[in-house]
């Protein structure tokens, strides 16, 4: 039990973000949630045991021992479970597409016979495999057959499922939703797999009709209908080899049944078997993890800590943030940006929600996204794009650009400047259209100026279009493009995002060097110079009004920059220390150095922030907005119009009563933040609260494999074995906390010592680094890439002999805080459950880094960064023998 193993014995804490609750069903509820670890969403099933008799009990822990072992991509992937007291959770594969019964359910026309043929595909594909493996479904109907967003059908519910030891072995059970029961099960008579296929048929049968197959809603009608009637006639548009199998698959006699494999085999499925199963194995590949999670290996601890996400939004009028309710309650946000006075905001379900808050009459012209110009205040879904996973959005002026998962542009509000990318589009274009120019250039990631576009795209290369005033676009002109155009990069470096000021471009490099192009107003690319000192020579500064090719950022040379931010009047950007600087107009205090004047070149923001770790970083309109390791969000700069989410004043110094030249904390509470983005007087977060954190110690298991039939009982019981309540297996910690997160979720400044005070602990729960939506003004990269991290973690580990545990906070720093051990912590009540845990050693990098100090994280970095332009070099070198090969194959040599 987790209460005698008070170290974590190297298990990886897993964070989970509550997402929303999927349903209920008669034993409990599905919850989905999103996996930090790689960004994948899952679903939770809790299954209240207490509630359940006996019985009931023997069936959940059935849809376990079913789930673990099957392997199939047309059937829903288990990963992991475990009982915490009463309850048993069952962490498996979500299917984003809702089910088959909501798609029949929402048809009005008739579905092409292709479709129908490709999801019969998978269903029998499905069920070949679990009939091969002695396995009945029992409860095959549409609200039991899933989809995803890509068209694949995911098998699930395997509740009343059981084994057969032979496929002559009959069970005797009556079972199963009435309207699929076969004629056998009504007739109390035995039955076997040809059950399957009887509500296999009848799940055809609504596809192919989009009713019932047998209507009576009267059981004993029904009953005499399913033993004793013929189903009605299919559509003659049906294809006689498909109308056919219907009447096969309903046969009253289960012996006259073909069986799932026959069906496979019959010309109609056989013919484009092939071609179904490459599609089945392309879509699967992309969606599918690794079957078991980090928390199954063998005799591991893991903490699992579920969070919840929350949007707040201020300025435009909104003195103090504001929680938008309905992704607390409804759904989970995962990326947001800010425009004029539009909103956008991604879900984990990869949906896409627009909203505005247009002032002094400003029209809107189809920025949303729903059709219309209506100004919606509340957060609207886009249903234009509902079959589209969205991965990333941002906002221009007035118009709105997004990224689907496989690598479509949307874009969709003013073309006045070219910025949807489309020739020949109206000037306001209300619903998303796609640009087919990127059509065969996959898009990564996009930003939005207010009036012009970055693209980057999977091959990394960089299109922009739209305004092209003061060389924003980086093409060598002042012209503007309503296509995309490709950007020469002067100097051979991977491009790993993109960022967009007003009228400015950056493009941040994987080695962390930064290029910019555009207007240069205040210095606010950071190109201007100053030499002082010199012999013989005045200080001068060379001040560079503009620029309309891409070049590098000279005076960032030498800082490794992860994270940059364009405003209006400035910049800033983040290394990979988490120190940060800023440069451009300080006219409103916005560069948060203290005070008004202005400045000539970079300068690093120290105060409040020196010591912290600066994480995220958005700038507006002559303010900026950023966020730290230790939770803390901070604002400096103009407070006009509710810009910095609360009232500070530096009065009488700056050039009005409302601006602050020094970063101030905002939120009382504390809150990591995943996302920001700023634009003219807006500001929109993502901030995640910890809901509740469990130990947890996960079953023994290696990856599951199908046993061929004569090991299958064995092996079967060695899963069971594993959540049988023993003492040895009891997987709950006893010191399971629920953070009681009463705080406000947002309180005015305190004052700047409490801060301070609460600064001087770090957590010591460690949480994996959470990979975010690229955004190149909001995103934050982990200082060690995950390659290197993984190998990290899967060193050999040398004894070493240390005289105080070190506390990896991997939040704080690449290495960690001098390797001091932390003083305990204060009471916080975002924190009551950090305080219950253990404290967790990193044992691998321990003992790997001999010493934390400068020097060591400067070489890893520089390392990471060398390491990173081989890896480039080899790609290209790959590349081009590729190319070499496919010419020589292409001449017949
Ligand atoms: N893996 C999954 N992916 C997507 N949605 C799911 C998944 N599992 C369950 N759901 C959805 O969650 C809801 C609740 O599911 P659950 O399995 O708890 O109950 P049920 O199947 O509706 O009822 P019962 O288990 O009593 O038959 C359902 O709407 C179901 O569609």
């Amino acid at each position: 039990m987790a209460s005698d193993s008070p170290e974590l014995d190297g298990g990886i804490p897993i964070s989970y973000i509550f997402v929303r609750v999927l349903g209920s069903g008669a034993f409990g509820e599905a919850v989905l949630y999103q996996k930090t670890e790689d960004n994948s969403l899952v679903v939770w099933k809790e299954v209240n045991l207490g509630r359940l008799n006996e019985k009931q009990r023997r069936d959940s822990q059935n849809e376990i021992d079913i789930l673990s072992f099957v392997n199939h991509a047309n059937i829903i992937s288990y990963y992991n479970h475990f009982v915490d007291e009463d309850t048993l959770f069952i962490e498996m594969e979500y299917a984003n597409g809702g089910t088959l019964y909501d798609k029949v359910s929402s048809c009005t026309k008739l579905w092409p016979e292709k479709d129908v043929l490709w999801y019969l595909y998978q269903m029998t594909s499905a069920l070949a495999y679990i009939h091969q493996c002695g396995v009945i479904h029992r409860d095959i109907k549409t609200l039991n057959i899933f989809l995803t967003k890509v068209g694949l059908v995911k098998l699930g519910d395997f509740g009343i499922s059981r084994f057969l030891e032979s496929k002559n072995q009959m069970a005797e059970t009556l079972v199963g939703t009435p309207y699929y029961m076969s004629p056998e099960i009504m007739k109390g008579e035995k039955y076997n797999f040809q059950s399957d296929i009887w509500a296999l048929g009848c799940v055809l049968y609504e596809m192919l009709t989009l009713s019932r197959t047998f209507q009576a809603t009267n059981p004993l009608k029904l009953a005499l209908d399913i033993v004793k009637s013929d189903h009605t006639g299919i559509n003659k548009c049906y294809s006689d080899g498909m109308r056919n199998l219907v009447d096969i698959m309903l046969r009253k006699k289960p012996e006259e049944r073909p069986t799932a494999e026959e069906l496979l085999a019959r010309p109609l499925l056989a013919s484009s078997l092939l071609k179904m199963e490459q599609k089945v194995y392309e879509l699967n590949s992309t969606t599918r993890r690794t079957r078991l999670s980090a928390a199954s290996t063998s005799n591991s601890v893991s903490v699992v800590t579920s969070k919840m996400c929350e949007i707040y939004q201020w300025g435009g009028g909104k003195m103090t943030p504001q929680k938008l309710e309905m992704f607390t309650r409804e759904k989970s946000p995962m990326q947001v940006a800010a425009g004029h006075c539009h909103f956008a905001a991604i879900t984990f379900e990869k949906e896409l929600y627009t909203w505005a808050n247009p002032q002094g009459g400003v029209g809107m012209v189809g920025q949303l996204g729903h059709g219309d110009t209506a100004s919606y205040k509340a957060p609207k879904r886009v249903d234009a794009l509902l079959s589209m996973p969205v991965h990333q959005v941002a906002c221009g002026e007035d118009f709105t650009l997004c990224v689907s998962d496989d690598g479509a542009l949307y874009a969709f509000g003013s073309d006045y400047y070219g910025c949807l990318g489309c020739e020949g589009e109206d000037e306001e274009v209300l619903v998303p259209v796609v640009v087919d120019f990127f059509s065969d250039h996959p898009v990564l990631e996009v930003a939005c100026g207010d009036n012009h576009v970055i693209a980057l795209t999977h091959y990394r290369d960089v299109y922009t279009w739209g305004s092209g005033e003061f060389g924003r676009l980086g093409l060598g002109s002042e012209d503007d493009f309503n296509t995309p155009q490709k950007v020469d990069i002067p100097v051979k470096q991977q491009i790993k995002s993109v960022c967009a000021g007003s009228d400015s471009s950056f493009l941040l490099c994987s080695s962390g060097r930064l290029l910019a192009c555009g207007s240069n107003q205040f210095n606010k690319l950071g190109f201007n110079s100053q030499t002082s000192g010199l012999r013989k020579r005045k200080a001068k500064t060379f001040d560079i009004p503009h620029r309309d090719r891409f070049s590098t950022v000279k005076p960032l040379t030498g800082k490794n920059v992860m994270v940059v931010a364009a405003g209006k009047t400035h910049s800033g950007v983040i290394d990979s220390f988490g120190h940060l600087y800023m440069f451009g107009s300080n006219k409103f205090g916005q560069l948060g150095v203290g005070d008004f004047k202005a400045r000539p070149g970079v300068c690093r923001v120290g105060g409040v922030l020196a010591g912290q770790r600066v994480e995220t970083l958005a700038c507006g309109d002559g303010f900026t907005v950023a966020s730290t390791n230790e939770n803390q969000i901070y604002s400096w700069g103009n407070g006009e119009s509710g810009r910095l989410g609360a009232n500070f004043t530096d009065q009488g110094i700056g050039p009005n009563s409302m601006c602050t030249a020094f970063p101030r904390p905002i939120f009382g509470s504390m809150h990591l933040v995943s996302c920001m983005s700023c634009r003219h007087w807006n500001t929109l977060i993502i901030a995640e609260k910890v809901l509740n954190q469990k130990t947890l110690k996960s079953r023994v298991s290696s990856p599951k494999q199908i046993w061929p039939p004569s090991e299958k009982k064995v092996a079967l019981q060695t899963v069971a074995g594993s959540i049988d309540s023993g003492p040895d297996d009891e997987p709950h910690a006893p010191e399971d906390a629920v953070s009681s997160d009463t705080s406000s979720d947002f309180a005015l400044p305190e004052d700047i010592a409490a801060v301070d005070a609460k600064r001087e602990f770090s957590p010591d729960v460690f949480t994996p680094p959470r990979s975010r939506p690229s955004s190149a003004s909001t995103g934050r990269g982990s200082p060690i890439p995950s390659w290197l991290e993984k190998e990290l973690n899967e060193a050999e580990v040398i004894p070493f002999p240390t005289p105080s545990p070190i506390v990896w906070d991997k939040n704080a720093h690449p290495l960690g805080p001098k390797g001091e051990k932390p003083s305990p912590l204060p009471h916080v009540p975002e924190l009551s459950v950090a305080n219950a845990l253990p404290p967790i050693k990193s044992p691998d990098l321990k003992l790997l880094i001999p010493s934390n100090d400068a020097e060591t994280v400067a070489f890893l970095t520089s390392r990471v960064a060398k390491l990173e332009e081989e890896n480039l070099k080899l790609k290209q070198t790959v590349e081009e023998q590729a190319e070499l090969i496919k010419k020589l194959r292409g001449d017949g040599v």
